[in-house]
């Protein structure tokens, strides 16, 4: 059954929570003990009717109590899809929230308030799920009930974010008008709204075609780890382990090994449910080949003719997460697909406002939340293709080495 990732985005009290956990109860995807323990728990705060935001309440009590959640999944399955939702708690971090759970999502949404419209928040994530190249995004109008499920209103909040999105490079946009408190268009059909002759939100999510998202051109394998089995029964077995990510291999496919530049034939594909004709994204996959070459940790396997760059020298869009910028000429360790080198940043070519998406070359100090194109000198080269070409061989994270956090996301232009 095909797997929809996706992230939700919105302002605080936009009703992230209620849309949430609408979606599970309204597609029969929640326990009837939870839904027990919500209607108690609804009917103790003396309200009429259950709220379902309490349903994602557990992570509010974490969060309450200090533990620092950047992102949680939820899973949740339909008979026609199953799902996995990045939620992204933060009120203040969300550009780092976003940019941690959007990494390997098909789907944006993006929520926001009915009467508010379009708004900062509304601008900034749109930005970031383009940047990150998410391929669908999907504006959940919500909060139709206190707009009197006005038509009118929908068509000028499309309108408002159209006209925005302009400036973006969006390829796959869709408008919802909903309201999660009382499921209006989220499962089930509104009675409401009659002139909206759209899908649910339910349905679009389980229906919008994400095939085509993956790139089966670029033969891409990073290693991961080599496999060599110990038993008797296998002691001939040497086979790198790895996710595919880009490309299709087969069996007898002449590849090539970066950076050592040997090049050999595959010999098998194995997986945990035994041997496979064919391995591409996001497949676990362990790859025997028929020579014997010294491959380890951050090789790549590739095809001959469509090799990734070998560079020290990187342009990144840059999503600064830390508290603390960057320090002068500092140094991180630069993590790239399954490779961890040690980076500078050189320069910083200019930060982008993020609501009129322009550039700013007069201040380059970055702060957190900011995005900025800096240019990155590492220890050791890279094997790295554009972000726009390959969503994992084209970004990278930086870690601050004293205190092994997370201080930057980063896309390879
Ligand atoms: N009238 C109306 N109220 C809604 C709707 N959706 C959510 N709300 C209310 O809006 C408030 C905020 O909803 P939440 O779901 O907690 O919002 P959130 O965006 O998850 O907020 P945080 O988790 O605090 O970021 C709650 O009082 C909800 O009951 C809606 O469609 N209509």
């Amino acid at each position: 059954m095909q797997l929809l990732r996706f992230t939700t985005a919105g302002s605080v009290d936009d009703g992230k929570s209620t849309l949430i956990g609408r979606l599970l109860y309204d597609s029969k995807s929640i326990f009837e003990d939870q839904i027990e323990a919500v209607k108690r728990s609804s009917e103790k705060k003396g309200l009429e009717h259950v709220d379902l935001s309490l349903l994602t309440d557990g992570l509010k009590d974490e969060r309450e109590q200090g533990i620092t959640i950047d992102v949680a999944y939820r899973y949740f399955a339909t008979p026609k899809r199953k799902f996995i939702i990045a939620d992204t708690p933060g009120h203040i971090q969300y550009t780092r929230n976003m940019v941690t759970g959007a990494s390997t999502a098909n789907l944006a949404l993006i929520l926001l308030d009915a009467r508010k419209g379009v708004v900062e928040q509304t601008c900034r994530h749109s930005f970031i799920a383009t940047l990150l190249q998410i391929p669908h995004i999907v504006v959940c109008v919500n909060k139709m009930d206190l707009v009197d499920y006005s038509e009118e209103r929908f068509e000028e909040i499309v309108e408002q974010y159209t006209e925005f999105a302009a400036k973006l490079n969006v390829k796959d946009v869709r408008f919802v008008p909903i309201s999660a408190l009382y499921g209006d268009n989220v499962v089930n059909r509104s009675e409401k709204m009659k002139w909206y002759q759209g899908e649910t939100l339910l349905h679009l999510l389980e229906t919008i075609h994400i095939g085509n998202d993956k790139n089966l051109i670029d033969c891409r394998f990073p290693v991961q780890t080599v496999i060599r089995p110990h038993s008797e029964e296998y002691h001939d077995y040497r086979g790198y382990a790895g996710r595919v990510a880009g490309g299709v291999f087969k069996p007898g496919d002449k590849v090539l090994v970066m950076p050592s530049g040997f090049s050999s034939t595959i010999k098998s594909i194995d997986t945990y449910d035994g041997p496979v004709q064919e391995a591409f994204p996001p497949m676990s996959v362990s790859i025997t080949l028929e020579d014997d070459i010294d491959i380890s940790r951050g090789d790549m396997i590739v095809r001959e003719n469509n090799q990734p760059r070998v560079s020290q020298d990187l342009d990144v869009m840059l999503c600064w997460l830390n508290e603390q910028g960057p320090a002068m000429r500092g140094k991180y360790v630069l993590r790239h697909t399954t490779n961890e080198v040690r980076t500078m940043i050189k320069e910083v070519l200019y930060k982008v406002d993020i609501n009129t998406l322009h550039r700013i070359e007069d201040d380059k100090e970055i702060k957190m939340n900011e995005i900025s194109r800096v240019r990155l000198r590492t220890t050791k080269p890279l094997l790295a293709d554009p972000y726009n070409r390959n969503r994992q061989t084209g970004s990278i994270i930086l870690i601050d080495e004293t205190t092994n956090e997370t201080v930057a996301a980063g896309m390879i232009l």
